[in-house]
């Protein structure tokens, strides 16, 4: 575990804006921090950085949880791009590098290329949102840090910003090897990056899940509803059908859509009483409602 967090608590006088978030980000993960305005994303993200001290819990950094500091230079953030507004780009990494002691040569290019930044001539001051988050994302890569953290980099972004955007977080993910810490409040755009999530709401973490997970309980599936079961699996099976999952009186089909009449049929003929016979699908964004309005069972 390269990040780990231990009940980890936040209270501003008496409310919680964290209230015992245990969260494990392994090595290599894009792990995407999900959560509604307010929910305490940036909190959890200050206390990681030092800019906030927890009330109570514990933060775990590569295995080090007493000489954090040292642990947290070896990170990169980005919480609001702040760079020299008149400097461009290659400049202000150029600048970067010198208060980071970066030496390394060809850095700033190799990083301006993964961003898009290349060649890219105008201050800092009259960049779009997208460009100065894509900047800011140059400066958490630039000291090579084992882990990046990025605060809502997509909020904001049009479009086209949200693709490129997309885009580089891969890219520096693949390029670099470094494990990504993003949040958004957006599970459908993490969704396209992200490895697993983390789910906050009101200072608590819901639920972590892996996007294969997440897919699994996302997918479409056929439903079918009967008064035997096992007759029907035998049935379904025979017709080549594999079941996914059966519970009570319902069978659950991973595929199959569009044989659901030669389905029916094939039930009905066996002798067996069909109740219902429908498809399913939840959205991301159904997931996450559900997720939030049942705690920690969806
Ligand atoms: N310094 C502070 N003093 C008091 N309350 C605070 C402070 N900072 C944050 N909060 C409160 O803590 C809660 C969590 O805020 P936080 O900024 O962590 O949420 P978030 O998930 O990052 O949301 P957003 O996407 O809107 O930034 C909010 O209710 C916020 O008002």
């Amino acid at each position: 575990m390269i990040l780990q967090t231990h009940e980890l608590t936040k209270k501003y006088g008496e409310f919680y804006a964290l209230n015992g978030v245990s969260i494990t980000v392994k090595k290599g993960d894009i792990y995407g921090l999900v959560g509604r305005n307010g929910a305490g994303k940036t909190t959890f993200f200050k206390c990681i950085m030092g800019l906030a001290a927890p009330t109570d819990g514990a933060i775990e950094i590569n295995g080090e949880t007493a000489n954090l500091n040292a642990a947290r230079r070896q990170m990169g953030f980005m919480i609001t791009p702040s760079f020299f507004p008149y400097l461009n780009a290659k400049e202000n990494l150029e600048y970067l590098c010198r208060v980071k002691g970066v030496k390394e040569k060809g850095k700033v290019e190799w990083l301006l290329k993964i961003v898009g930044l290349m060649g890219v001539k105008k201050p800092f001051k009259v960049f779009s949102l997208g460009m100065k988050q894509r900047l800011g994302i140059a400066g958490a890569l630039l000291a090579s840090p084992p882990v990046v953290v990025l605060d809502e980099p997509i909020n904001g972004l049009d479009p086209q910003g949200i693709i490129d955007m997309r885009t580089v977080i891969k890219e520096a993910h693949t390029q670099t090897g470094a494990t990504f810490l993003i949040s958004s409040h957006i599970l459908a755009e993490l969704d396209l990056v992200a490895t697993r999530f983390g789910f906050i709401e009101q200072g608590v973490l819901l639920k972590e899940i892996s996007h294969k997970e997440l897919h699994e309980r996302t997918k479409k599936s056929l439903l079918v509803e009967v008064d035997n079961t096992s007759k029907a699996q035998t049935i379904l099976q025979s017709s080549g059908v594999e079941i996914a999952a059966v519970s009570g009186r319902q069978l659950t089909l991973d595929a199959h859509f569009d044989k659901s009449d030669e389905l029916a049929r094939a039930l009905v003929n066996g002798g067996v009483k069909l109740y219902d016979l429908h498809r399913q699908e939840t959205t991301l964004e159904e997931y996450f409602m559900r997720l939030i309005g049942g705690g920690r069972h969806a």
